[in-house]
């Protein structure tokens, strides 16, 4: 099966390109709005290849056109093609009158085969209808889906526009710190691991445009690297080890990974000169870090200062997880107040929640996410800092309403973006001036462990209330849960919680396990793998 809005198909061909190609012109024309077609694999092997379709809001493509795209990239024969294209127009009301063309804007990574696939793609729009196929040379994902949404805006859309915008919001982030705070570190140098992918390069165009960071990329993929090998967020997140090209020299120093199309970032720093263990301060800290800023910011714009100024606005405020999430990052956002949601993996999901509240913000474990603003709120928060403008400039309400829209211009309101994410890490460490450490310690996470059980058929496990139990195959969550809770009425882990689920993107059955010690999430983790081989495996007689 093609899987395209999460873009993990490791083998795409000319032909299934040619397709996309097909599809993307479609949704321009029944939607009236540029589309955008990315072609990458992200964090997977150098080898593998991938397409992501953007649509008109710069988000992923809509669920409803999914079975369409997978029908079409599986067609048999060019007639069935034909005949599912000819299907699937008339059931749509696809409009060819002539009067609209489609645009899409085509993006592609680093790797080898992203050429002739692009050029496929281009085919296939070209031949459905008189559209036209803009090639954008090579982009980050989420500049691509940035590109799109600003099109549709009608707002400025090029590359130097999404630097000049990310640049902009930034320096104003900068100069609102109070009392010029800055890092406590020694040093103040900002690492990047740029996974031998297209980041690396973008983030060295950036750093040009700004002032008070100093940065240093490594992993660009000019020295020789492989793309996501050995390095990279994706890693990094799993592995928990230093990446290629870091080691002792970096001790005590702040580091972040982009993974290979830039969308998902973590930071860690290396405490020891002795082991290639880091510490990592993944996407739920990341998460905590935003949270924390949004509230404070929130907070100030609701008192009242010498003036009563400006209506009550009663703002909507979430966060959304997965059941991936460390608990300890949970916990602490819950003791902040705050509403949290869990959705299952997959960030169509947690976009789709996020867009839900006022202010959504969104995070795998993994570093993929971003904080989506309503337009409604915006626009009061637009009118009250104009209010706010008029009267005192100097009030700490009007700097807190000039931080939250710097916040809205600086974050990717489209998709996940490790580049916008790193900057608005960035200005919030140096605004509350912490360094890595101060921001690593606002909550110990809890010792985790992660492995994959290969399984005769993985769609025999369905999973409930955001993958954090199953119903199918029967029997299984009832000894998942006796493992966890109880032997001899003591508890077997504390702090122990466990879920499985079928990986969207392999052919496997993944386990999480946590607990208050490293040997007991381990060993929670391998019963419950067990578990797994035992109900669905190879030898499993259920
Ligand atoms: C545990 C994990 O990291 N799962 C990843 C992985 O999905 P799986 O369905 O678990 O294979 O790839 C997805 C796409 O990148 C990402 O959204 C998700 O978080
Ligand atoms: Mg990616």
């Amino acid at each position: 099966m093609v899987q395209l809005v999460s873009g993990q198909t490791h083998h795409f061909s000319n032909r299934q390109c040619l397709e996309l190609g097909f599809l993307a012109a479609l949704r321009s024309l029944k939607t009236h709005s540029v589309i955008g077609l990315m072609i990458t694999a992200s964090h997977n092997k150098a080898s593998d290849n991938g397409i992501k379709v953007a649509d008109p809001s710069g988000g992923m493509l809509t669920p409803d056109w999914e079975p369409f795209a997978d029908a079409i990239a599986n067609a048999a024969t060019p007639q069935h093609l034909l005949q599912l294209i000819d299907e699937f127009v008339k059931k749509e009301n696809i409009p060819f009158d002539g009067v609209r063309s489609a645009e899409i804007l085509l993006g592609r990574d680093t790797r080898p085969s992203g050429e002739s696939l692009l050029e496929a793609a281009k085919q296939g729009i070209n031949s459905i209808v008189d559209a036209l196929a803009i090639d954008m040379g090579i982009l980050t994902t989420p500049q691509l889906h940035w590109m799109v949404r600003a099109r549709n805006k009608g707002m400025k859309a090029t590359e130097v526009d999404y630097y000049e915008q990310l640049a902009g919001s930034f320096r104003c982030l900068i100069d609102l710190i109070p009392n010029g705070q800055k890092i406590l570190e020694i040093d103040d140098k900002l690492v990047i691991d740029g996974a031998n992918g297209v980041g690396g390069e973008k983030i060295e165009v950036l750093k040009k445009m700004l002032n008070g960071l100093l940065i240093e990329v490594r992993n660009s993929g000019k020295g020789g690297g492989i793309l996501n090998e050995g390095v990279g967020a994706d890693y990094v997140q799993k592995e928990k080890v230093v990446p290629e090209g870091f080691g002792s020299k970096d001790v005590g120093i702040r580091c972040a990974s982009l993974d290979g199309d830039a969308d998902r970032l973590v930071y860690f720093s290396v405490p020891s000169s002795n082991s290639n263990i880091i510490d990592l301060v993944d996407g739920d800290k990341i998460l905590s870090l935003f949270a924390v800023f949004i509230k404070e910011q929130l907070s100030v714009l609701r008192t009242e200062g010498d003036e009563k100024i400006g209506d009550n606005y009663q703002t909507r405020f979430g966060v959304i997880q997965t059941a991936y999430a460390n608990g300890a990052s949970t916990d602490y956002l819950k003791q902040l107040g705050l509403e949290v949601v869990f959705t299952p993996t997959g960030v169509k999901y947690l976009h789709e929640q996020a867009a839900r509240y006022d202010i959504g913000i969104y995070f795998e474990a993994n570093g993929h996410g971003t904080i989506l603003f309503s337009e409604c709120f915006l626009s009061w928060l637009e009118s009250r800092y104009n209010e706010l403008s008029s009267k005192n400039k100097e009030l700490e309400q009007h700097k807190a309403a000039l931080r939250l829209l710097a916040v809205s211009k600086l974050i990717n309101q489209a998709v996940g973006d490790a580049l916008s994410g790193l900057l608005l890490v960035e200005a919030i460490l140096q605004h509350m001036g912490w360094s890595i450490h101060n921001w690593a310690e606002l909550y110990q996470d809890l010792p985790s462990r992660q492995l994959k059980v290969k399984v005769v058929d993985r769609t025999a496990v369905v999973t409930a209330n955001a993958e954090t139990m199953v119903v199918r195959p029967p029997g299984i969550q009832d000894a998942i849960n006796a493992e966890r809770i109880f032997t001899c009425h003591t508890a077997k882990y504390p702090q122990g919680r466990s879920f499985i689920r079928p990986s969207g993107t392999e052919d496997v059955i993944r386990v999480y396990a946590e607990a208050s010690t490293q040997e007991a999430a381990d060993s929670l983790a391998s019963s419950v793998a067990k578990l797994v081989d035992q109900f669905l495996g190879f030898g499993s007689s259920r």
